[in-house]
């Protein structure tokens, strides 16, 4: 019997670091589409018997199969890392656990929310001048901007290992990189670039992600999906 199912639908930017969590704990657990805002009567898990274990009806969500349930990217991360009870990933000390979970936060809250505005015109969710098109583009600066300054000289975001710190600002830049993070932006973010090349290079996010991209132009579509971010 499996461990549990994890719930999310491709490419779900606050997913990735659960199915990358998943990987490197060897864990073994059921992926199961989900498409939040839909009813999908043919897919498990969907619809009302979903919103009834999680109650946003959103990914990413976690069942154990004795049936534990949790939704919250972060919270289902921390789960899924610390089914390694000798883990790394959630920090080594307090003061690391409190700056993984910082980042993790910041990846939701701050990082992703401007990126995904950033995006919605140009995948023709909503319409943007010009103008405007560059004030959403610097509206992420700040964010960029504090990834900027703590990863400069350093591997890694918290100590000397990959933590879910890395996971989570990965997954974010992610969603950038898929629409509007063009080879011109990364000219412009060289040190952020060359950390998300190289953590977004390791094979675990190959095997989850496949190889990363740096688009030419802004753009793209999103056909497997088509509710809200
Ligand atoms: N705070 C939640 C946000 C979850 C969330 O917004 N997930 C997106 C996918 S990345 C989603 O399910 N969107 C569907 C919707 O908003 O209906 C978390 O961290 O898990």
């Amino acid at each position: 019997m499996s461990f549990g199912k994890l719930y999310t639908y491709p490419k779900a930017p606050r997913s990735t670091m659960t199915l990358y969590i998943v990987e490197y704990n060897k864990l073994d657990v059921e992926i199961v589409t989900a498409l939040p805002g839909k009813v999908y009567l043919d897919h498990d898990g969907v619809g009302e018997a979903y919103f009834s274990k999680f109650h946003t009806g959103k990914v990413p969500a976690f069942e154990t199969a004795d049936g534990f349930c949790v939704y919250e990217s972060i919270a289902v991360s921390w789960f899924l890392a610390k089914q390694d009870p000798q883990t790394t990933l959630c920090g080594s000390s307090l003061r690391e656990e409190t700056t993984v979970l910082r980042w993790a936060s910041f990846t939701n809250y701050e990082l992703l929310p401007p990126i995904m505005a950033w995006i919605n015109p140009i995948i023709g969710r909503s319409t943007a001048s010009p103008e405007k098109l560059l004030e959403l583009e610097e509206n992420c600066e700040l964010t960029v901007r504090a990834i900027e300054k703590e990863i400069t000289g350093k591997k890694f975001l918290v100590g000397d290992t990959l933590t879910m710190a890395d996971l989570f600002v990965i997954s974010g830049l992610a969603r950038g990189y898929q629409f509007v993070f063009t080879k011109s932006w990364a000219a412009k973010h060289p040190i952020v670039h060359e950390y998300y090349m190289r953590i977004r290079s390791d094979p675990i996010f190959v095997k989850i992600a496949g190889e990363p991209v740096v688009r030419d132009e802004p753009g793209g579509t999103y056909p497997d999906y088509d509710g809200t971010f």
